[in-house]
C-alpha cells in the first residue's frame, strides 16, 4: 500500500488568542481530488499554507509527499504545485514569459502553448500583465501551479472571479490531471464545483473538521425530501422522509391534476448550510458557557 499524499494529525495554528486551525486530522490519498469547504475565516487557507510549507504550524503532525513541510527541500518543492489565494503575480511578465520562466524551474515541465490553451489564455499569451483582467490573472496562476507536472497540487479558491466558461475549462483541466494520477487539494466556495470534481469533501468551521465524506455521502445525510404543490391558489411545501407515501396520500385527497406538483431532494448546498449552521450554534453555545 502506498503512503497517503497528505497526513495530518492534530493540526493547530493560533494567531494570538485566535485558534485559526483547532485540531484537524486528515489523510488525502494519492490520486484523490479533495475539496475543503467552509465559510470565510474557517481556516482553509491557513491549512493549505501550512501544507505547502508557507506557514509554520503551532502544533500537530504533518506529512506531505513523505516530508514535513516545515522543512522543505528543493526536490520536494518540484513535486508540488501551489496556487495560494493571495499571490501577487508578476507585474512585468506576459503570460507566456511567466510560464517560460516557471518551466525552467522544473525537471519535467508541461508544454507552454498547451498549458496556455488549457486555461484559455492563448489570445492573451503576449499581453502586458496590467491589461489582464482579474479572472485572467487567476487563470495564469492556475497555469503556473500545474506547469511543473506536479504529483500534488494545492489550489486555494482557484476559480474565484472566473466566468462560467473559464470554470468549465478549469474543471476539464482538473479532470485531466486526475486521469494522470495527480493528487489535488482545492478549496472552494462553489458547492457545484466540489460536487463535480471532488472524490471527498471536508467541511471546516471554526478551525475544525465538521464533516468528511464523499459528495454522495454528504447528500445522503439529509433524510427528508420536499413535496410542493399548489392548493387553492397557494403554494404548499412539506418535508417528508417518505415522499412516495406522501404522494399517495396527497393523490387520494385530490381529483385530477395537482398544479405544480414537485418532489425535490436536498442539494449539497442545503446539507452544507445545515452543517455550518449546527457548527455555529455549537460554537455560540460554547462561548456562552465560558462567558
Ligand atoms: N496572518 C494572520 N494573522 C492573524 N490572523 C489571521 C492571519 N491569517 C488568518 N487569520 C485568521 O485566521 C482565521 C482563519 O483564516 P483563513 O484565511 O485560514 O480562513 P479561510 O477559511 O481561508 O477563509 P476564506 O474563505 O475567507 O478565504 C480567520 O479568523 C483569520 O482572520
Amino acid at each position: 500500500m502506498t503512503t497517503p499524499a497528505i497526513e495530518i494529525a492534530g493540526l493547530r495554528k493560533t494567531y494570538g488568542a485566535k485558534n485559526a486551525v483547532d485540531g484537524i486530522d486528515l489523510e488525502v490519498h494519492r490520486g484523490e481530488v479533495f475539496a475543503l469547504l467552509g465559510p470565510n475565516g474557517a481556516g482553509k487557507s491557513t491549512t493549505v499554507e501550512i501544507l505547502g510549507g508557507f506557514r509554520k504550524r503551532t502544533a500537530g503532525e504533518v506529512t506531505v509527499l513523505g516530508l514535513d513541510p516545515a522543512h522543505p527541500t528543493r526536490h520536494w518543492r518540484e513535486r508540488l504545485g501551489v496556487m495560494l489565494q493571495s499571490t501577487s503575480g508578476s507585474t512585468v511578465l506576459t503570460p507566456r514569459e511567466a510560464l517560460h520562466h516557471a518551466a525552467r524551474l522544473y525537471p519535467n515541465p508541461r508544454d507552454i502553448d498547451e498549458t496556455l490553451a488549457t486555461v484559455g489564455l492563448t489570445e492573451k499569451a503576449n499581453e502586458k500583465p496590467r491589461l489582464l483582467s482579474g479572472g485572467q490573472r487567476r487563470r495564469l496562476e492556475v497555469a503556473l501551479a500545474v506547469m511543473g507536472n506536479p504529483e500534488l497540487v494545492f489550489l486555494d479558491e482557484p476559480t474565484t472571479g472566473f466566468d462560467p466558461e473559464a470554470r468549465r475549462q478549469f474543471w476539464t483541466l482538473i479532470e485531466s490531471l486526475r486521469d494522470q494520477g495527480t493528487t489535488i487539494l482545492l478549496t472552494t466556495h462553489y458547492l457545484d464545483e466540489a460536487d463535480r470534481l471532488a472524490d471527498r469533501i471536508g467541511i471546516i468551521a471554526n478551525g475544525t473538521m465538521v464533516a468528511l465524506d464523499t459528495p454522495e455521502g454528504l447528500r445522503a445525510r439529509a433524510t427528508d425530501a420536499w413535496v410542493s404543490w399548489n392548493e387553492d391558489g397557494t403554494l404548499r411545501r412539506e418535508p417528508t422522509p417518505t415522499p412516495t407515501a406522501f404522494l399517495r396520500d396527497l393523490l387520494s385527497r385530490h381529483d385530477g391534476e395537482i398544479p405544480r406538483l414537485q418532489v425535490t431532494h436536498p442539494s449539497l448546498e442545503d446539507v452544507y448550510l445545515e452543517l455550518i449552521g449546527a457548527a455555529q450554534a455549537d460554537a455560540d453555545a460554547a462561548k456562552e458557557v465560558t462567558a
